[in-house]
Formats: structure tokens, C-alpha cells, sequence
């Protein structure tokens, strides 16, 4: 935010009223990496004592199918992820030219495997493998992601809660939390309705009692709807789409965002960046996340207290 300030200028004792342009001190920055390792401190410990009262542990299982580049950092992140947490990995490496069927066994067998209490399947899947299918084969009370159309429906229905709600949204809400910005009577825009981040993200935030727009690419006047709201979650998956004069002053804005952009001046080529203009929207945001280091690490964190209360659920229900 530009605030007007009117001073006076003494020019050879001529008086002339000059209005200086002066920045809002920047926004707080949201260190979802700090929070998300305060909360793996938390599931560890939560872990241990798991294992002292039932002699047992947490198990994941990982499904990927292909060679994508993102999804194998994504993965191998959550598997070191589970193993600081004492979280037992299961893993399911399978070629991209796996088919349906091959991959509707792996999720079969680990939904009748009693020592996996949680099972992710990485999206996306290639192209000849139908998605849904997978996914709704998922044993409900194994399924850490959340998409199973039950718990999303669950998510989605007044007086009812899924048994998981999937990690980004709720890494969103959790850093709205633990950085007490109250949800509660006030505006929220989401960008982009996903059944992955937006759609939930919305439902979530209208179950803690905010009133709530989605904007998606087919909204007139996005730039107006969003400039309404004290929250925005950002999650279009398009770089630095949301400026600064999109952003009411003193909005919170939480960036799912993780687009990679070419940047020569990187060893690897690119950088990532999220859906807001970091650079701008920090001086009229109250608070905002940064990209990466903001959602993203969340996202792990949660898959993994998810994992922990599917197996809490079983041992101790
Ligand atoms: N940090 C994390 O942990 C995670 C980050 N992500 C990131 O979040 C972003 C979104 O992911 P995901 O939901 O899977 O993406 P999708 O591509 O599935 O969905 C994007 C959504 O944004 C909407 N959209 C796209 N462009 C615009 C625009 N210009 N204006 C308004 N709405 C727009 C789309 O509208 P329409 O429906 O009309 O097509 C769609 O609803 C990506 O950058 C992804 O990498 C995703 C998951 C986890
Ligand atoms: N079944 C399924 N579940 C998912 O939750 C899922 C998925 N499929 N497919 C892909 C998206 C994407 N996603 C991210 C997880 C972590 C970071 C993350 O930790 N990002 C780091 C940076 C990572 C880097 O440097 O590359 C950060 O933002 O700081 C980002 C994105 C989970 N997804």
C-alpha cells in the first residue's frame, strides 16, 4: 500500500505542498518451514509414545507411477519426511507403463497390509490410468490425502467430518492458526477450485465460519473479488498472477502456489515462484507466505499427522 503523505516543502522560501509516496513496512512473513518443523517435532514425539504404549509404529505407503521429475522430489521429500518422524515407509516404485489394473493391486494390497495406515497415491498418474478409480479404491480409513469423493463429500456437508482432510488446505488453515489470524466472521477469497487445494481450501474455511468466493478462470472482474477479502488463498497454479493492487490492505494471503520459472542465475536453471507477486503484495499484505517455504512444507507435515492419527484410530480408537 502507497499511504499519501502531505508534507510541506520550503523551496527559497516558497511553501509548495508535495505528496511523497511512502511504502507500508512490509508484511510479516508466515515461515511455514519453521511451523512445519515445529509440528514434525510434534508427530515425532507423538510417535514415540505411540511406540512405547502399543509397539508400533506409523506405517505410509507411497505409490508412484512414471519418472516425472517433480513428483520424484515430492516423494523422496516425504519419505525422508517419515523417516525423521519414525514414520515406516512403504514404498511402490512402478514403471509409467504400468497398468490400471497393476496399480489398482498395489493400492489393494496395501489396504489389506495391517501395518500400513496410510496410502498415497502421487498424482498425477499417466494419462491411460483413470485417476478417480484409483483413488476410490483407497481404503477410507487409510486415505491421508483425503480425495476419496466420501471424504470430500464428508468435508463438504454441514455437521459432518472426513476422516482426513487433505494436507494443503489444511497446512493452509494450520498456518492461519499458529500465526492467530482469526478466520471466523471474516472475507475469504480462494483462487482456483481443485479437488486437490481450492475446493477444499474453500470448504474449509467456510466450516470455520468464513464467508468465502472462489475465483476460478472463468471469473469476470477476479481483481475486484479478491481485493474484498481479508484472507486469500492463492492456489491457480499461475506465476505471480495475484498483484499487489489485487490485495486489500492488511489481507493475510497464503500462497499454495509452486510454479518454476527459467533463472539462468540458479545452478538448476529455474526457481520457484508462487501465485502472488511476493515483491509487491508484501507491503499491503498483513502477513504473507513465501514460495518456496510457506505452504509446501506444510503439506508434508500434515500428510504425515494424518498418517499418525489413521494409525492412532487403529490402535487406539
Ligand atoms: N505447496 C503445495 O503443497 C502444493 C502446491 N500446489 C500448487 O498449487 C497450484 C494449484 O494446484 P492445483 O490446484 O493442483 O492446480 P489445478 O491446475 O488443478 O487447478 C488450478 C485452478 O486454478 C484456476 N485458475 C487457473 N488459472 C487461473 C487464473 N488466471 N485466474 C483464476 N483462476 C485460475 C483453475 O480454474 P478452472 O477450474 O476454471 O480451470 C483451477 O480451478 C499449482 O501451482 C501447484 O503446483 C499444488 C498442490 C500442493
Ligand atoms: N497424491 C498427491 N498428494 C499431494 O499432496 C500432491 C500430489 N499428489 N501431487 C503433487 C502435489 C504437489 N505437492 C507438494 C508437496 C510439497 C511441496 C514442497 O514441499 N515444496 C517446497 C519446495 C520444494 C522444492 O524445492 O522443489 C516449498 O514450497 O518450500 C510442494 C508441493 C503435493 N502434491
Amino acid at each position: 500500500m502507497f499511504a499519501g503523505v502531505a508534507v510541506a516543502v520550503g523551496v527559497g522560501g516558497f511553501v509548495a505542498n508535495k505528496v511523497i509516496k511512502k511504502k507500508s513496512p512490509p508484511a510479516d512473513i508466515i515461515d511455514g518451514k519453521a511451523i512445519a518443523a515445529t509440528i514434525r517435532l510434534e508427530i515425532k514425539e507423538a510417535v514415540n509414545a505411540m511406540q512405547a504404549k502399543y509397539k508400533k509404529a506409523p506405517g505410509l505407503a507411497v505409490v508412484i507411477v512414471g519418472e516425472r521429475k517433480d513428483s520424484q522430489t515430492y516423494v523422496r521429500m516425504k519419505r525422508k519426511a517419515c523417516a525423521e518422524a519414525g514414520i515406516v515407509s512403504f514404498d511402490k516404485d512402478m514403471p509409467a507403463s504400468s497398468t490400471q489394473e497393476e496399480v489398482l493391486q498395489a493400492v489393494k494390497d496395501f489396504n489389506a497390509n495391517p501395518n500400513v495406515h496410510g496410502i498415497l497415491v502421487q498424482l498425477p498418474l499417466p494419462k491411460h490410468i483413470d485417476e478417480q478409480t484409483i483413488l476410490e479404491a483407497i481404503s477410507l480409513s487409510k486415505d491421508v490425502d483425503g480425495f476419496h469423493p466420501l471424504n470430500i463429500g464428508a468435508l463438504a456437508m454441514k455437521g459432518r467430518d472426513p476422516l482426513f482432510v487433505p494436507c494443503t488446505p489444511k497446512g493452509c488453515i494450520e498456518l492461519l492458526d499458529r500465526s492467530n489470524v482469526e478466520i471466523k466472521g471474516k472475507i475469504a477469497a480462494v483462487v482456483g477450485r481443485s479437488n486437490i487445494v481450492g475446493m477444499p481450501a474453500a470448504m474449509l474455511l467456510q466450516k470455520r465460519d468464513a464467508t468465502v468466493t472462489i475465483v476460478h478462470s472463468r471469473t469476470p472482474g477476479a481483481e475486484s473479488i479478491v481485493k474484498k477479502a481479508d484472507i486469500i488463498i492463492a492456489a491457480a497454479g499461475s506465476a505471480e498472477m495475484v498483484k499487489g493492487s489485487w490485495v486489500k490492505s492488511g489481507a493475510v494471503v497464503i500462497d499454495v502456489g509452486t510454479n518454476s520459472v527459467d533463472d539462468a542465475t540458479k545452478k538448476t536453471g529455474y526457481r520457484l515462484v508462487g501465485d502472488c507477486a511476493f515483491e509487491e503484495v508484501k507491503f499491503v499484505a498483513s502477513k504473507i507466505t513465501p514460495v518456496p517455504g510457506g505452504v509446501g512444507p506444510m503439506t508434508i507435515a500434515m500428510l504425515l499427522k494424518n498418517c499418525l492419527e489413521g494409525a492412532q484410530r487403529m490402535y487406539a480408537p
